[in-house]
């Protein structure tokens, strides 16, 4: 008989205990997590209205100290490191974000390789002030070079071979880049010794960048990279890193760190109409995501970031902004948020049943049955394990196999993989319309564009506020803006607006982008009704008029909301304010110039002449 490896009764009884035991540890593990310590932060509360917090749910987060309107400021904040993206990279200061001045220069030429082409000089543009060793960074003046000297020192050899780095190893450029400047303000805040704890404002000109040590406080979230890529992004650094001098020198795993942090942290702004990429420790680290954001991030003209609500909120509200685009499907900002975020978004607008939710229209099909309601499926699936689903992102499309949507408004089902088919019909030919639009036919794109209105909307297929009909708007308002239709781009401009606030809740009134097409729109308007107002036949009045009343009521609303996202006395707030008024003015100058003329009426003693200066004309005749 083969000998038993059976355990007792005894050891049985004693592998449960101790298997029991781990699971509760790991429990007691999981649920108790270290409560973070907040007073380095703590200052903000003394200038802004703002309480930080700490739960076991949540980790950090930031709540209204008390009723605060829409408009008001939440947090100032300068970047403790940025980088100017590759787009912009010669059109604004590296320091200060202040547009440069370019020059042009005569060098020899260069063949596609690289080479010098014998006896053979081009013309270039480049910025008035850079650093003539490396020639990658741009200023907007002498002073502002020498400002950024201490930190563009530790930089500037690794610069130099950022590109050629980049392209050995196939990592990004600009995350390169974003490593080397916080090695840069890590350098900086050492050799002045600076303190750990950041001072706050409520002045974007008064700012200090927040210091290195709170960058270290950000999570890395280092998971989700892939084994190969993580190769290639510490080959690239190792390369990096040798470059900087001893004085500013960090290990291999450190840099790999600061990559993580840099790119799972970072904002994007908009500077002087220019792209910038910006660590913002404070606001990253308490500023929770939601899709359904109380807040609203904007950069200033120095690169400091300001925080604003965008609703009224009353005390102890979570204070939260967006790290993604709202207008568009829940599927997809999800995705968006896994892979540049990496966490999987369970903010109150994904966790609501898309039955009961706004998004059911943003990614709605209709129903072929009543052509009224949107076919909804309800994902049940709830993401645990965030790894997973980086490593394989299909297990979201494995979970549709053999499920039925259902109509929100009569009894018809459908499979979903079906419904899957119809929206990558339409992907595909919405893709084709701007692929036309981006070889520059415009005639094409624009007819292509019409044409899956007519196919989509008019027939039914996609519910009027899907995302992908209200983004065809959008590139319609903008191409035929481009080809001096303008009649044209004012009824797509008023569809796009009418459309993202048809939904109610899905965009807050004061939401950017929502703001700028009231601008858009208003602006459009009142030029079009200047052109018009010569024509006095009935049609032209009535078009000029209702192009009038339009800028109204749309530079009403721009500047509203730029009040609240910009401030009520910001440059921006004031031009729409500006141009309120001038559109009233217009409209009532239009008025006036139909109003009867009264018609004279005869002074007392004036029969007499009256009757003289008809006697005349009767003689006359
Ligand atoms: C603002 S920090 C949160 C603070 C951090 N947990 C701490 O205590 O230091 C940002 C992180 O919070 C999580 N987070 C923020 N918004 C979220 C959302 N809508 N859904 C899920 N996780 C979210 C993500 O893990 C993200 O990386």
């Amino acid at each position: 008989m083969a000998a038993t490896t059976e355990p007792t009764v005894d050891a049985q009884n004693a592998a449960a205990a101790a298997a029991t035991a781990a699971a509760d540890a790991n429990k007691k593990k999981k649920s108790k997590k270290t409560v973070a310590d907040n007073s380095k932060y703590a200052g903000i509360e003394n200038v802004l209205p703002v309480k930080l917090k700490w739960s076991n749910t949540k980790g950090r987060h930031i709540v209204a100290a008390k009723d605060i309107p829409a408009g008001t400021l939440v947090t100032v904040e300068k970047a403790a490191a940025s980088i100017v993206r590759n787009q912009s990279f010669v059109n604004i200061c590296h320091h200060c974000f202040k547009p440069v001045t370019i020059k042009t220069q005569t060098r020899p030429k260069l063949d596609a390789q690289g080479n010098q082409v014998a006896g053979q000089v081009e013309k270039v543009n480049v910025p008035t002030h850079s650093c003539t060793t490396c020639k990658m960074a741009a200023y907007c003046s002498e002073a502002c070079q020498q400002s950024h000297a201490a930190e563009h020192q530790v930089q500037c050899a690794a610069l130099a071979e950022v590109n050629s780095i980049s392209a050995a190893h196939r990592v990004s450029p600009e995350s390169l880049r974003s490593v080397l400047a916080l090695i840069g303000r890590r350098s900086v805040d050492k050799s002045s010794n600076r303190s750990e704890i950041p001072e706050f404002t409520d002045n974007a000109s008064t700012a200090k960048p927040t210091p290195f040590a709170c960058v270290m406080d950000l999570n890395p979230n280092r998971h989700y990279i892939e084994r190969e890529a993580l190769k290639e992004i510490q080959a690239a650094l190792k390369e990096i890193i040798a470059l900087v001098p001893d004085s500013a020198k960090i290990s291999l795993p450190e840099a790999v760190e600061l990559h993580c942090i840099f790119s799972t942290n970072q904002h994007q702004l908009v500077v002087n109409n220019q792209q910038v990429l910006a660590v913002y420790p404070t606001t990253a680290l308490f500023f929770h995501h939601s899709c359904s954001p109380n807040c609203v991030y904007i950069g200033e003209t120095n690169g400091a970031m300001y925080v604003r609500t965008m609703v009224d909120v009353s005390a102890d509200t979570d204070l939260n902004i967006s790290y993604v685009e709202i207008c568009q499907p829940r599927e997809q900002r999800r995705r968006d948020l896994l892979l540049t975020r990496h966490f999987w978004c369970k903010c109150r607008r994904c966790s609501t049943l898309l039955s009961k939710s706004v998004d059911r229209f943003m990614d709605g099909i209709q129903c072929t049955s009543c052509k009224n309601g949107v076919m909804i499926f309800e994902e049940t699936k709830e993401v645990q394990d965030i790894n997973e689903l980086m490593t394989d992102i299909s297990a979201l499309d494995k979970e549709i196999q053999g499920k039925y949507a259902e109509c929100e408004s009569c009894p018809a089902k459908i499979e979903v993989t079906k419904l899957v088919d119809v929206l990558k019909a339409a992907i595909t030919d919405y893709g084709i319309a701007h692929q036309t639009l981006q070889k520059g036919d415009l005639d094409q794109g624009r007819y292509q564009l019409e044409k899956f209105i007519k196919d989509y909307e008019d027939k039914h297929i996609l519910s009027p506020f899907n995302a992908y009909l209200v983004n065809t708007y959008i590139t319609l308002m903008r191409v035929c803006t481009q080809m001096g239709s303008i009649d044209r781009a004012i009824r797509y401009n008023g569809v796009v607006i009418q459309r993202l606030e048809g939904i109610e809740g899905a965009v807050p009134s004061s939401y950017p982008r929502l703001v700028e097409y009231h601008m858009s729109l208003a602006d459009m308007c009142l030029k079009q009704a200047k052109k018009k107002a010569s024509n006095r036949t009935p049609l032209g009045r009535s078009t000029t008029r209702k192009y009038l009343n339009e800028a109204k009521s749309s530079f009403e609303a721009a500047y509203k909301g730029r009040s609240v996202i910009y401030g009520e006395n910001s440059p921006r707030a004031l031009e729409a304010k500006r141009l309120l008024e001038e559109a009233k003015r217009e409209y009532n100058a239009y008025s006036k110039s139909f109003e009867k003329k009264p018609k004279k009426q005869p002074a007392a003693a004036a029969p007499a002449v009256a009757t003289q200066a008809q006697e005349q004309t009767s003689a006359s005749a």
